[in-house]
């Protein structure tokens, strides 16, 4: 692993909670809670992690995460996944989380939300991290879930920043949560959907003009539509990618043929992300090393993609430039000038 990338302060946009949940922690919650598993060990487990496509991975994400049933089940998962970022230099994180997934299995929405709420707090006192939690929708579910969803969050707003949108992305278009979204935005939370992962670049469109999120979770079908690119890219509208997540769900063949050094040349506001870490083999420092390796992308174009997560994320401007303080004061200790255009 390169000194450069362990030592680059890095911002997280694209991070499933659940999808941080490793086999041994499966194992020992499982244990904790008198669930028995249908794999023997944790080595069983992971070598089910051999994915052909998004739904492939889906049913043994939403399997995984059975074992969830206390708050301190969701406080434990949280700690697990911020100590591992903590290590890697991450500063700033924005999660996701799945509340139908477990709210469906009769797990009070309050319990998860205080499990993850007080793991973060804890990291922010203890390792000075900051973060912020967005609850996403489950698409392959009715819109009236997920306006059930935003009802249940209600006495909860303060713990909350924004609303999201992920599961099985094609045949659940954006337009399915129209009206969801509309009182999401009226209710004050900050918008950004799953879009362009497997499903078409008009997704991406339609999650921008219909939903009016502000950032694209994913957004690599972009590369197909010239159009669409010089719009994102006009717009600086983000895309929270996630390389070996598309490498493992294969939305690419190989990481050579990941789209990441295009959109960035071509000007796009794209930054770099774990989505489902414990699934896809690796947090957030060996995402940034996969596009070095796979793509040959230099140290520069790298702190382009850091400062991008900073331009990205949801902290006070005041925040914002002490962070890229930090990443500008990282490229200097290294020689390594910014990647621009
Ligand atoms: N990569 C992904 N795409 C859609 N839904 C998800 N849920 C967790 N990870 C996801
Ligand atoms: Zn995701």
């Amino acid at each position: 692993m390169s000194a450069f990338i362990e030592q680059l302060p890095k911002v997280e946009l694209h991070l499933h909670i659940e999808g941080s949940l490793e086999p041994e922690l499966v194992f020992a919650l499982a244990r904790r809670n008198g669930i028995t598993l249908n794999y023997a060990d944790e080595s069983a487990l992971r070598a089910a992690y051999d994915f052909d496509d998004l739904q492939s991975f889906l049913d043994i994400y939403y399997a995984g995460m059975s074992v969830l049933q206390t708050e301190q089940d969701f406080f434990d998962m949280t700690h697990a996944y911020l100590q591992r970022a903590h290590r890697e230099n991450v500063r700033h994180t924005e999660i996701f989380f799945d509340p139908q997934a477990h709210t469906d299995r009769g797990v009070p929405f309050s319990v998860v939300i205080t499990g993850i709420h007080r793991a973060l707090e804890q990291a922010r006192h203890d390792w000075g991290m900051s973060s912020r939690l967005i609850m996403s929708f489950l698409r392959h579910l009715p819109e009236a879930s997920a306006i059930d969803t935003l009802r249940q969050a209600e006495p909860f707003h303060a713990w909350l920043t924004g609303v999201g949108l992920d599961s099985a992305e094609r045949g659940n278009p954006p337009e399915k949560f129209r009206r969801a979204y509309a009182l999401a935005r009226e209710q004050g939370y900050r918008l950004v959907a799953h879009a362009g992962e497997e499903g078409p670049p008009q997704y991406i469109r339609d999650a921008l003009e219909l939903l009016g999120v502000e950032r694209i979770d994913h957004g690599v079908a972009a590369i197909a539509d010239d159009a669409l690119m010089a719009e994102l890219a006009e717009r600086r509208v983000p895309l929270t990618v996630c390389p070996l997540s598309n490498l493992r769900l294969r939305v690419v063949n190989a990481m050579a043929e990941h789209p990441m050094q295009k959109l960035l040349q071509a000007g796009l506001c794209v930054t770099v992300n774990s989505d489902d870490p414990a699934y896809f083999g690796g947090y957030m420092n060996a995402n940034y090393q996969a596009l070095q390796d796979g793509l040959g992308m230099s140290d520069g174009e790298l702190l382009r993609l850091a400062m991008n997560g900073v331009e990205a994320c949801w902290l006070s401007p005041e925040e914002k430039t002490l962070l890229l303080h930090d990443i500008q004061a990282h490229g200097e200790k290294f020689g390594v000038r910014a990647f621009d255009g």
